[in-house]
């Protein structure tokens, strides 16, 4: 096939959804994905989560690592007060021109910092690179096997607050076993589990969210 399947995603897009209208882009996107061709954006079922837990976190600064074709870039920026600013990390270049071109078809890309890079390199330069101290949401959507390095590397940079909120997609499926006990068992952190389906099908998922409770010693027994 000559094009990729995120350019077949942002045709869908293009053609479909009107310019400036992120919800649009948003059904756009999902109506791609269920009647066309499977992606692995999180989805309309997940997505109402992610969008739930945005609006009661409502934060000044929010981290997303795993951009895809910024499907969730555009549903949590869509939620943010004007000021307010989304940085997301994309490793893979074609994806994060194709999501680019997403976000600025919603008309977001004012309020959104696609990153190009590996998450461990770039999460030691953020307080440098956007002048801020720490994420008050952050959000896990990336390689599965990163999401537990890449949180201890927050905790070590201290980018992580009391009270910020850590959500994670495909806790079931694909699954983050590591993630999963590191993050249940630590006693700086509250965390809940959502139970939802994996993105357009019937098969169980679901997104672990975290709260990050300051520093504190010990782990649960
Ligand atoms: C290539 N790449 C760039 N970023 C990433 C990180 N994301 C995932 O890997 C990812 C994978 C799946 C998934 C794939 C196949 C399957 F059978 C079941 C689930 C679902 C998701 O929601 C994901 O976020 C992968
Ligand atoms: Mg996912």
């Amino acid at each position: 096939t000559r094009t990729t399947r995120p350019q077949r995603l942002l045709r869908a897009v293009i053609i479909n959804a009107v310019r400036g209208d992120p919800d649009s882009v948003i059904r756009a996107i999902d109506h791609f994905c269920k009647h066309t061709e499977w992606a692995m954006n999180i989805g309309d079922e997940k997505g109402a989560i992610l969008d739930s837990v945005v609006m009661e976190t409502s934060p000044s600064t929010v981290l997303e690592l795993g951009t895809y074709c910024g499907y969730s870039a555009v549903r949590i920026t869509r939620l943010l007060p004007p000021s307010t600013r989304l940085i997301t990390v994309e490793m893979n270049p074609d994806y994060a021109c194709v999501a680019r071109q997403v976000i600025q078809h919603a008309g977001l890309q004012d309020k959104v910092c696609v990153l190009e890079g590996q998450s461990a390199d770039l999460i030691p330069k953020m307080a440098e690179m956007f002048g801020i101290q720490t994420f008050d949401f952050v959000f896990l959507d990336h390689w599965k096997d990163r999401y537990l390095p890449d949180i201890r590397l927050l905790e070590d940079c201290s980018l992580l607050a009391q009270g910020s909120v850590v959500l994670a997609d495909n806790v079931v499926c694909p699954g983050t076993p590591d993630y999963l006990n590191y993050i249940r068992s630590n006693l700086n952190y509250r965390s809940r589990f959502y139970q939802a389906h994996l993105e357009y099908t019937r098969v169980l998922d679901g997104l672990e969210k975290s709260e990050y409770l300051g520093c504190r010693q010990g782990k649960r027994q």
